[in-house]
Order: C-alpha cells, then structure tokens, then sequence
C-alpha cells in the first residue's frame, strides 16, 4: 500500500512536470540562457542560499600538482572539484600548457565517479588575463607551412585545439561553476561561456578584444557568447559597443543582462557561494543531474521535436534508475536528496 502511495504521488510529479515543458522553455529564447535556469539545481523558489553555507569555502589549493603547471585541482568536499586556474604571476594568462592541461584534466573529470559537479576559479588579482600575449605571438601569429593552403590547414588546426579547451568544458556532463573575481579578459570570456553556471564578484569585469586584436572575430566565442547572452544588440552592442569595440563590462551589466547569475560582494562570499550549490548539485543524483546537462544542451542546439526525441530515448533507460525512487522517497518523507546515498555514476 505504502509503495502504491508513493508511485502514486511519483507519477502525479512526474506529469505535472513533464519534461517536454522543461525542453519548450528552453527554446523560448527566453533571453535567459538555457544553462543558468534553475534545472541543473533544485527547481522552484531560491535555488541555493550562501547564507547559510555550511561547507568551508576553498582556500586556495596551494598551487598546481603534477602532471599539471597551471591548473591547482582538489576536493574541498565529497564529490566535488574544485579546479583553480594557478598562474597568478602572470595573471593566470592562458599559456600553452592551460590549453593542453585543460583537455586533459576536463577529460578524466569526465568519467570520474568522484567528481559531480565542478567549481572552476582563478587565483592572484583576477579571474584571468585572457590568452598568454607571449605565447600567442609564436604560436598563432606565426603559423608554419610551405604554401597559403599549408599555412592555413595548420592553422584551423590550431584554431580547432584552442576551441576544444572550452569544448570540453561543456561535453563534460558534470556541471560547472565558474566564479568570476576581478578581469576576466578575451579567452576568460570564451571559457565562462562554456560553463553552466556563472558567478561573480562586484569588481569584476569582462572584456572581449577582438576588435582590438583586429582579428575580426573569436576563435570560438562568437559561438558561445550570443547562446549565453543572446545574438543581438547585447553582445554585440550592449548598452554600449561591447564586442565590437571591447569596452569593459562590468558586474551588474554582467548580471542584468544574463552573462552572469549571481554577483556576490568579494571573492570569500562567492567561494562559499558557490562551493554551497555545488554540494547542493553533488547531493542529488548523478543520473539525474548528468542527464539533465546531456539534454539541455542538446535541446540548445535542436529543435523542440528533436529535443523531445531525443529526450524519450535518453529517458526510456534512464528513468529505470534507482535514483528516481530513492528521491522520490526522501521528498515525501520530506528529507534533503544530501540524506541519499546515490550509487557512484
Ligand atoms: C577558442 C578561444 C580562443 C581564445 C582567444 C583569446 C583571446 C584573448 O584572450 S585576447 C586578450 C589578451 N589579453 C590582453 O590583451 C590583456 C593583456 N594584459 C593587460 O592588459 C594587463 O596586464 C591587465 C589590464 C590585465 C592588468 O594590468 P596590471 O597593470 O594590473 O598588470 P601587469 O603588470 O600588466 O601584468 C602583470 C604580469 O602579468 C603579465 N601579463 C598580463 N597579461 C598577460 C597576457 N595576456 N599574456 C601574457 N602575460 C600577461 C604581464 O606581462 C606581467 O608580467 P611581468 O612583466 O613578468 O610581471
């Protein structure tokens, strides 16, 4: 009778949120990214509270451990990974490494059980510098090859591992946080697009240099940057050029206009912020959350009927987890999804 009652009430959940309303909202175009609506945390009213943070904000991580030079990667809590971008003396300019150790790093994430969700930060003064000037110059500037062709296949190949470093990012199917302190400049801006959720700090600012690169466009934020903040007079213009003339913009534009979801006062309230709805996505289950991810950035980039496909053969399996009753459970009996313990995924 008890489990009666409860498939009972399950099923009425699960009708009255069916998710072919969660895929139709997402391609309202909304104006609110798709990543930054409350799915990927508990839906519904306030979708985490930093004031009540419980867990320690991380530290810095005491700086980068082989094989990696310019990531510091740890585990301030169960589940979840903090990875802070460490080259502070520099800015935490992107050198040749960060683009290799990105990939690799957000490779193993990937298939790791111990990793649910990922907080990605910047040490020093700011968030970062964008691109390593100095590397940049030997590296894209000056492209190797015996003729035009040659000289430009090296190049897109160039381009293309450049653009995996945040793609990897987003085909990773654990969530990812990015806290913003300080400048997040050129390729920092390319790398929050590719996260799900974005924070930042009062004093932050970001800024895209193409135009002064005269490079006449990204090597892959001009993909991302109008899904986040939408391809119109925002990113292009905002309330005043933006992409086109690389002016700054600053934290409550950031918030207002979409590119972020939350501004917090200095870096130590954000860190705890985030780390707080981190563990608050690490306590749900993976299933769930690592699905959720899969489909709504499929969803991003279909229509609604192959979303809604899509969606049906994804969850013709998935919905046989044991997770879903396990959570269903605890609603009814009105205990936290953190009081479950979800199999590793
Ligand atoms: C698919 C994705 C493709 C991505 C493309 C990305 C493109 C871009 O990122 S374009 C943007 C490139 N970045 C810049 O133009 C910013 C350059 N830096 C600055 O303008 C200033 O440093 C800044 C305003 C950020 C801070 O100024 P501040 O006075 O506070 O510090 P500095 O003394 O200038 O810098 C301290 C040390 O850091 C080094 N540094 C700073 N930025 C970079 C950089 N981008 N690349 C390499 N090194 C950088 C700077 O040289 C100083 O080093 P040192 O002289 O050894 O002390």
């Amino acid at each position: 009778l008890r489990l009666g009652a409860v498939t009972a009430r399950l099923l009425r959940h699960l009708l009255l949120r069916p998710e072919h309303v969660v895929l139709r909202y997402c391609n309202l175009k909304c104006g609110t990214p798709v990543s930054q609506h409350s799915f990927l945390s508990s839906a519904g009213r306030s979708w985490w509270s930093p004031g009540q943070a419980v867990v320690r904000a991380a530290a810095s991580s005491g700086g980068p451990r082989p094989p990696y030079t310019t990531l510091a990667v740890s585990q301030p809590q169960q589940f979840v990974t903090h990875v802070e971008l460490h080259r502070p003396e520099k800015l935490n300019a992107m050198s040749r490494a960060f683009w290799r150790e990105m990939v690799e790093l957000f490779s193993e994430l990937a298939g790791n059980p111990d990793c649910r969700v990922v907080v990605f930060s910047g040490a020093g003064k700011m968030f970062t510098a964008g691109i390593d000037l100095m590397d940049m110059a030997s590296d894209v500037l000056q492209p190797v090859g015996e003729d035009t062709a040659r000289i430009s296949w090296n190049l897109r190949k160039k381009i293309a591992e450049y653009q995996e470093t945040f793609s990897v990012i987003e085909r990773c199917p654990k969530p990812v946080v990015v806290a913003v302190h300080g400048a997040c400049i050129g390729g920092g801006v390319d790398l929050i697009t590719a996260c799900d959720i974005r924070l930042c700090t009062q004093d932050a600012w970001f800024q895209v240099k193409v135009s002064r690169c005269r490079r006449g466009g990204f090597m892959g934020g001009a993909s991302r940057n109008p899904q986040v903040n939408g391809n119109n007079q925002k990113i292009r213009l905002g309330k005043g050029p933006l992409a086109l003339t690389a002016r700054k913009m600053f934290a409550d534009e950031a918030a207002s206009s979409g590119l972020v979801s939350r501004v917090f006062a200095d870096k130590e309230a954000m860190m705890a912020g985030a780390m707080e709805l981190a563990g608050e996505i690490a306590g749900r289950s993976p299933v769930g959350v690592q699905g959720t991810k899969v489909n709504l950035l499929y969803s991003r980039d279909h229509s609604v009927a192959e979303g809604l496909d899509y969606m049906a053969s994804w969850n013709m399996s998935m919905l046989q987890t044991e997770d879903l009753m396990k959570s269903a459970q605890a609603a009814l009996e009105k205990k936290s999804p953190k009081t479950v313990a979800f199999s590793k995924l």
